[in-house]
Order: C-alpha cells, then structure tokens, then sequence
C-alpha cells in the first residue's frame, strides 16, 4: 500500500519537480550572485560575435562556485539570442569537459574537432597539428565559443599547456572560456601560455547568507508549499558554508533530506542528518578512489592489520600479488600517516609498557565500504596497466 503512495505521489510527498535538483538550468531565469560575471562575459561574446574581437578566460575557483553553471547558462542563453539575432547564426559552440574525454592533449583536441566540425575524427594516430588544421578549415567560415572545463587536468599533462597556446593563438575566428577548480592551475603553465591567456575570473564560495537565499529558490520550485521551512535551509546553508560555500553540496544535501522525507510531508533536522552522513560517507569513498595505487595497497593491508608492521607485511604481499615493487617500511610509514592526516584511517600510539617500545595500532571505519570501493578501482586500473 505505502509502495503504491509512493508510486501515485499522493499524501505526505515532498518533491513537486524534481528536475530542479536534477536540471536547474531548466528552471532559473538567471544566476543570484554571478550577474556581474555574466554580463562581463556577454560584452566579450558581443565584441567577439559582432566586430570580430577574441577573447580568453579563465574561469577559477572552489567547487560548486557556480563555474560550469554560469558557463552551461551562457552556452544555453546564446543558442536562444541566435533565433533572434542574425549576428549569432554562424557562431557554433563547442563545450568539452576534459577530464570526462580522457584528458591528455589528443583526447580534447580529438573531442573539440568532432564537436566544432560534426564529423568524426581519429582519436588515434594523427598529429596534434592536424587537428588543429581541421578546426582553422571549419571556421574559414564561422566563429567558434570553446569551452574547456576542468581544463586543469589538460594543462598537467605533457604538452597540455602547449595545446592552450595553440588554440590561444590560432589565426582564426575562436574564443576560449577556461574553466579549473584547480587554484594553482598557472604554476603548470609556460610563461607564453599565461601571457596569452585573458584574465582570470574569481568565483568567490557563496557565504551562508547567499546559500540559503540559493536554497530558497529551489525549494520554491523544487518543494511543496509546507514541506520546508527557515531552519532547514538555513541549517543546510550553514553546514555547506563551512569547509568552503559550496552550492553543489547545499543543493545535494536539500535534495537528499526531501528524498528521505517522502511521505512524512515535511523536511525534519534528522533528514538533513542522515543527507549529511550519507554525503559523507560518498566524499570518502570518492577520496579513496581517487588515492594512487600504493596508496590503496597500504590501505587495504591497513584494514586487513592491526598494526603498523603487520599491515606493511600484508602491503608486500599484496604488491608482490599485483606485480609491483614493493616501498620500503619507511616510505610505507610515511603512506600511513598520510592516511591518518586524510582522516580514512586512525593510528594509534599504543606505550608497550615495561617490555619497552611502542606500538602503531591501526584503526578502520567502514571497513567494508571502504574494502569495496577498493577492490573495485584496483582491480580496473590493474588491468589498464595502471
Ligand atoms: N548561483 C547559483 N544559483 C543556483 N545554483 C547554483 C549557483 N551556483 C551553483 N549552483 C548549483 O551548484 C551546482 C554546482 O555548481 P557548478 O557545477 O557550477 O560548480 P563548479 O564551480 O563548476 O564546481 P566544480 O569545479 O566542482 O565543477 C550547480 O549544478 C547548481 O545546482
């Protein structure tokens, strides 16, 4: 019976439009907070659109700073000014998120070709130039608005920058809008790379006060009338306010409470709760999937040991298993305490008493959460040959 509630969404449902949380673009009008940012970014595009001056940006900040939406808004909000304005008809619009593609400099020179001539290109087995050449041949007639997200782990890998500087440099009609949650993005930058690029735009993190005004939006568009009140989203907006403003979280977080409170009719302090510890417990597997592979070796024989020198006997084990030299007890030492400092493991000083010396005694939360994301990313990236 409570299952075919749910199924109808009578009494007691929460979400009225879930595609809020899902899809805000398809909802917001305009952007609280960016507007400056925007309208500095819609003089460039004009210029660039109607008297042919190119432009260059980096878009730089935390995550969930509204980066990519501001980005994605303006991609959608010129496709719209092109059923109204002549100027726009010939522009085309390429967005490539460079980590999704692969990230080195063939995998997002390869995905911007395809994207900005719609034919299929080699990803393999054609020189960087080419690709280059290809994109000048198309825009002989047309403009180009090119936007790189998570452009930081292009510009890491060897060559990377060099690809910017070209498409930087290119002589033809294409303007680039850079975007990276990497701060230190410029250090891995050549010189003439930076002094080609246009300035840099700061997104500041949202403070507590623009997250619940933010939260507020969605929960009108998002929520029943009732299903929420001043608490809750303030409650949210602080939380989310306090590593860095991010608006990715507080959204997540807003959208997981009303989920859990589906058919109680209203948001409660404890749905927030249980968002936050399941948000957590998400941030920290993410965490460990990302961990190098060493890393992820200590790890595992971490969980499998009680101490330090037991789990670096596991860890040679396991390396040996998976084909790889093993670190030395120093080196793996050091891996332990990192993992301590990341806050996936606990290590504990235990005094051995009389019979002298100390012991490392190791402690793991969620081993078997923890154990799973493991096993699933190694045994991947095993086989790719890591
Ligand atoms: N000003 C805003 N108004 C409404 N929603 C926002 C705003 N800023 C961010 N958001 C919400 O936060 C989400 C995350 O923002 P966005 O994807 O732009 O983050 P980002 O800065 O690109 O971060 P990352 O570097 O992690 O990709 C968006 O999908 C949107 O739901």
């Amino acid at each position: 019976m409570a299952i075919r509630e749910t199924l109808k969404g009578g009494k007691g449902e929460v979400i009225k439009n879930p595609k809020v949380f899902i899809d805000p673009l398809t909802v917001f009008k305009d952007i609280p907070f960016r507007e400056d940012i925007l309208k500095e970014l819609a003089i460039a595009v004009r210029y660039f659109v109607k008297n042919s001056v190119k432009f260059s940006t980096l878009f730089l900040g935390l995550t969930g700073t509204g980066k990519t939406f501001v980005a994605m808004y303006m991609f959608n909000e010129i496709e719209e000014v092109k059923k109204e304005d002549k100027d726009y008809d010939g522009i085309i619009q390429a967005y490539v998120n460079c980590r999704e593609v692969g990230g080195t400099p063939q995998a997002v020179l390869s995905a911007l070709t395809e994207k900005l001539t719609g034919i299929d290109v080699p990803k393999h087995g054609i020189n960087l130039g080419e690709y280059i050449e290809r994109i000048k041949e198309e825009l002989m007639h047309h403009k180009a608005l090119v936007y790189l997200d998570e452009v930081d782990t292009l510009v890491k890998r060897r060559g990377g920058d060099i690809v910017l500087y070209q498409l930087l440099r290119v002589d033809t009609d294409i303007s680039v809008i850079m975007i990276s949650n990497d701060i230190n993005i410029r250090d891995y930058m050549e010189p003439r790379v930076l002094s080609s690029l246009g300035p840099t735009v700061f997104f500041k993190p949202y403070d507590a006060e623009q997250l619940k005004y933010i939260l507020s939006i969605y929960a009108e568009y998002g929520l029943f009338k009732g299903s929420y009140n001043d608490e809750i989203l303030s409650y949210i907006a602080a939380i989310s306010a306090r590593e860095h403003g991010d608006a990715r979280k507080a959204v997540n977080l807003l959208f997981r409470a009303a989920q859990l409170a589906s058919g109680e009719g209203i948001i409660r302090k404890d749905h927030v709760d249980r968002a936050i510890t399941e948000y957590e417990q998400e941030r920290l597997i993410e965490a460990i999937k990302a961990l190098p592979f060493h890393y992820k070796l200590a790890l595992m024989a971490s969980i499998r040991a009680e101490d330090v020198v037991t789990a670096h006997k596991l860890y040679t084990d396991l390396a040996t298993e998976y084909k790889q030299k093993p670190l030395s007890y120093r080196r793996f030492s050091d891996i332990i305490s990192e993992l301590d400092m990341f806050g996936i493991i606990k290590v504990k000083i235990v005094n051995r008493g009389r019979a002298g010396g100390i012991r490392k005694v190791i402690e793991v939360a969620d081993k078997e959460k923890i154990m799973k994301a493991l096993e699933e990313t190694m045994q991947l990236e095993y086989e790719e040959g890591l």
